[in-house]
């Protein structure tokens, strides 16, 4: 499937791979992905760690570098519990934001991408953390596989994560599905495997969107999720991404924010 970005307000650039000699996996494009992201960590950086499958890739390549000293006093802000095990499991020195709070760069992944580089995160439930690591980067790298690419942010079926406290959870899903209800909104507990309320590592609950239209305004729909008392945090990132990797069956494009 090739990879069509349209938009004039970012610069593209693509880079074809040789044709393949084997089919590539969702998880060969996310490698992929998060070794070219990689690419632009320089010794001496101060970096966000981002979460999930594709991060997971990067911090695994960074570990790498460090071992093989091609990479130095490297310093990682980890965006949840498990990037930090992983982290430290690599031997990445780590700090946190109040110690720097100021990132060179983070790298993560997402789950939705729209054509101006806004992005749904949060469906591995570390949106928190990630917003404010990533809020306070020089430079945002998000990496994904070309499946991550939508028109519009929700509305595709997928849920748009909000983590909330556990307080009277109910009445925080309730007014969030009110919100949307023009959007044929569903709002849900998210469970863990057990079936118990997902907690997160802030200890606070996610409840997920579901929406049968587009969100319509992103920036409308942020504001209006953030002013439910209740709410901690939402997974949209606007405005946030610097830099999209997408790998595809056809190659890597890398897209600029304007
Ligand atoms: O909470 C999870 C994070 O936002 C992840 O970065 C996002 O869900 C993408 O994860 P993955 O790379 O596993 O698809």
């Amino acid at each position: 499937m090739a990879i069509k970005w349209s938009e004039k307000a970012v610069s593209v650039e693509a880079l074809s791979f040789s044709p393949p000699i084997v089919i590539l996996t969702q998880d060969d494009l996310k490698k992929i992905a998060a070794y070219k992201a990689v690419e632009f960590v320089e010794s001496g950086m101060v970096l966000g760690l981002g979460t999930g499958s594709t991060a997971k890739y990067a911090l695994d390549r960074i570990g790498e570098l460090l071992r093989q000293g091609k990479l130095t006093n490297i310093v990682g802000i980890p965006t949840s519990k498990k990037t930090q095990e992983q982290a430290l499991s690599l031997g990445i020195p780590l700090s946190d934001l109040d110690r720097h709070p100021t990132i060179d760069l983070a790298i993560d992944g997402a789950d939705e991408v729209d054509p101006h580089l806004n992005l749904v995160k949060g469906r591995g439930g570390s949106l928190l953390r990630e917003k404010m690591v990533e809020g306070a980067c020089k430079k945002f790298v998000c990496i994904v596989d070309e499946s991550k690419l939508v028109k519009h942010l929700g509305g595709n079926g997928l849920a748009l994560p909000v983590e909330v406290v556990p307080f009277c959870w109910k009445f925080t899903a309730n007014k969030l599905q009110n919100l949307f209800q023009r959007s044929g909104c569903v709002a849900k507990l998210r469970n863990d495997c057990e079936g118990n309320p997902f907690v997160t590592d802030n200890g606070n609950y996610i409840v997920d969107l579901y929406l049968k239209k587009e969100l319509g305004d992103s920036q409308i729909a942020s504001d209006a999720i953030l002013r439910v008392a209740g709410v901690v945090e939402h997974g949209m990132f606007l405005d946030m991404a610097t830099t999209v990797i997408v790998a595809g069956e056809r190659g890597i494009t890398i897209k600029n924010k304007g």
